[in-house]
């Protein structure tokens, strides 16, 4: 476990400021593409809310018969002997079991499974280490998290009698914070890893990777391989970084709107972001968080939150404004809306319509709607029986043309979404032009030039999924778009030999 790569100690330099705590810098310069860190995780943690199975990480309610303090899945025998081994030793009673097995408290065990690395000689150096980590406990005591946390973990774990039992004969009891201080660090650290259902997720805690600084326009990426439970973490450059420059990672979604995003890392992260997106009312011109002005739409006046007088303003006319009740009431229905519609295809193009009235057309909420629309019509035109028609591609064309424009300017460089938002173009553009050649309403001239320009399109999304580790859902993804390029450029081949019939 917690294995790292050399590159991060020959490329990385660890720094510290008022601002920023710890930070990364580059040492040399940095190429698009160049990895930085491979690392294996300290510790693998549920969800709050979710027990998991010590060995193979599926979800259950099962506890471990021998220890009764670990979760163990009915398909799973055991788990690590010696950790097992100490927690059945300290003879705990039927009633402190109970309390610790308890379903509202769920994060206790995670708190057993690291407080459990310190009680091992080859694992302890790992839990000093995770016990240095970021835990901004001035800004949280006293929060509701913190008082949660004290009634649900810290509380129990502390009457239960596991704490002394486990600390005997050391100070660690003098910590009064001990536990709160590991809970914000798993908080305030830890990376969203797949977890073995789909869709599921869970969370990781990582030596070197915690130390990056957040930015909304991050210079780093990060991919998780989780072809086995070890789920290796890679860290590589988005784009060329010069030597000196500060080494930022993203913790939130980039398709967040800035309010959003800063309330999300304000709550969980305790600190302000003031990345150059935060700082642009207009996010670098994408407006991804602006309303329609009523008076000036026509001239393309739209109304953005101004930093200085802090209220939502026309940018061509600043008496022109919104109410800050009215933006967040209208946001929170627009979102319960968007829920509501999700799944069916008319009800979504009905709001997205109406809400165009009221947000510019890249406000996240609208392009929420657009990634909605563009999955469904991905499966409508994957099923033939559908036998759709012209215009089916045509949206789907439109809808990723839009939604990439954005990403465009949000993520530079190298970015799965963008990646895939490109693949998604690329190969309705083929599926069309292949379609009206076929019906006989492209000619293979127009058609030789449509495959060529979706080659173009399919190599560059290809260029930036080749980085994603092979076990990852876009690492498999950029094998069978190889294969998909191949036939691509064999089809290009055979309409510039002047053979068209194969193509048909
Ligand atoms: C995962 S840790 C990063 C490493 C941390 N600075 C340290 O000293 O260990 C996240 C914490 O770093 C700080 N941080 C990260 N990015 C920041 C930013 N853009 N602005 C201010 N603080 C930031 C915040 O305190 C945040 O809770």
């Amino acid at each position: 476990m917690a294995a790292v790569t050399d590159d991060f100690a020959k490329k990385c330099q660890v720094k510290h400021n008022d601002t920023l705590g710890r930070f990364v810098v580059a040492v040399d310069n940095i190429r698009a593409g160049e990895t930085l860190l491979v690392e294996e995780p300290i510790v693998i943690l549920p969800h709050l809310g979710e027990r998991r199975c010590a060995r193979c990480l599926n979800l259950t309610t099962n506890f471990c018969s021998k220890c009764q303090l670990l979760p163990l899945c009915e398909e799973c025998k055991d788990h690590e002997e010696r950790d097992c081994q100490r927690l059945a030793d300290l003879q705990l009673s039927e009633e402190q079991v109970q309390q610790l097995q308890d379903s509202q408290r769920t994060e206790v065990q995670s708190m057993v499974k690291c407080l459990l690395l310190r009680e091992h000689t080859e694992t302890r150096s790992l839990y000093e280490e995770m016990y240095q980590m970021d835990a901004q406990l001035d800004a949280r005591r006293g929060t509701e998290v913190w008082n949660n946390y004290q009634a649900n973990v810290a509380n129990p774990l502390e009457s239960s009698g596991i704490l002394g039992k486990l600390w005997q004969g050391s100070d660690l009891e003098k910590d009064v914070e001990l536990v709160q201080r590991l809970l914000a660090i798993f908080d305030i650290n830890a990376f969203e890893i797949r977890a073995p259902e789909s869709g599921g997720s869970m969370r990781g805690i990582y030596r070197r990777a915690s130390l990056f600084p957040h930015s909304c326009m991050p210079n780093l990426v990060s991919a998780i391989d989780d072809a086995s439970n070890g789920r290796q973490l890679k860290m590589y450059a988005s784009r060329f970084i010069a030597a000196g420059e500060i080494l930022y990672n993203c913790y939130t979604n980039v398709l967040l709107g800035t309010q959003e995003r800063r309330e999300i890392l304000k709550q969980g992260k305790c600190f302000n972001c003031n990345c150059p997106r935060c700082v642009d009312p207009t996010e670098l011109g994408t407006h991804m968080s602006s309303f329609m002005c009523n008076n000036c739409s026509s001239t393309g006046g739209y109304i953005v939150l101004n930093p200085e007088t802090n209220q939502w303003q026309c940018l061509l006319n600043p008496e022109h404004t919104l109410k800050r009740e009215f933006v967040a009431n209208m946001l929170e229905r627009a979102k319960e809306e968007v829920f509501h519609a999700r799944d069916n295809i008319y009800r979504m193009e009905l709001l997205l319509a109406k809400l165009s009235r009221l947000l510019h057309g890249n406000h996240y909420v609208m392009l929420d709607l657009k990634q909605n629309i563009a999955a469904i019509l991905r499966q409508i035109l994957q099923n033939m029986a559908h036998r759709p028609n012209r215009k089916v591609y045509e949206r789907k064309i439109r809808l990723c043309q839009e939604i990439l424009l954005v990403l465009k300017v949000l993520a530079p460089g190298i970015n799965r979404l963008k990646a895939i938002a490109l693949y998604e173009l690329a190969n309705t553009q083929a599926e069309l032009a292949r379609k009206l050649y076929t019906e006989q309403e492209l000619s293979s001239t127009d058609l030789l030039s449509q495959l060529q320009q979706t080659e173009i399109m399919m190599r560059e999304s290809l260029r930036m999924l080749l980085f994603e580790p092979l076990a990852t859902p876009e690492g498999q993804l950029s094998r069978s778009m190889m294969r998909e390029l191949k036939e691509l450029q064999n089809d290009i081949k055979i309409l510039q030999d002047g053979d068209d019939v194969v193509v048909r």
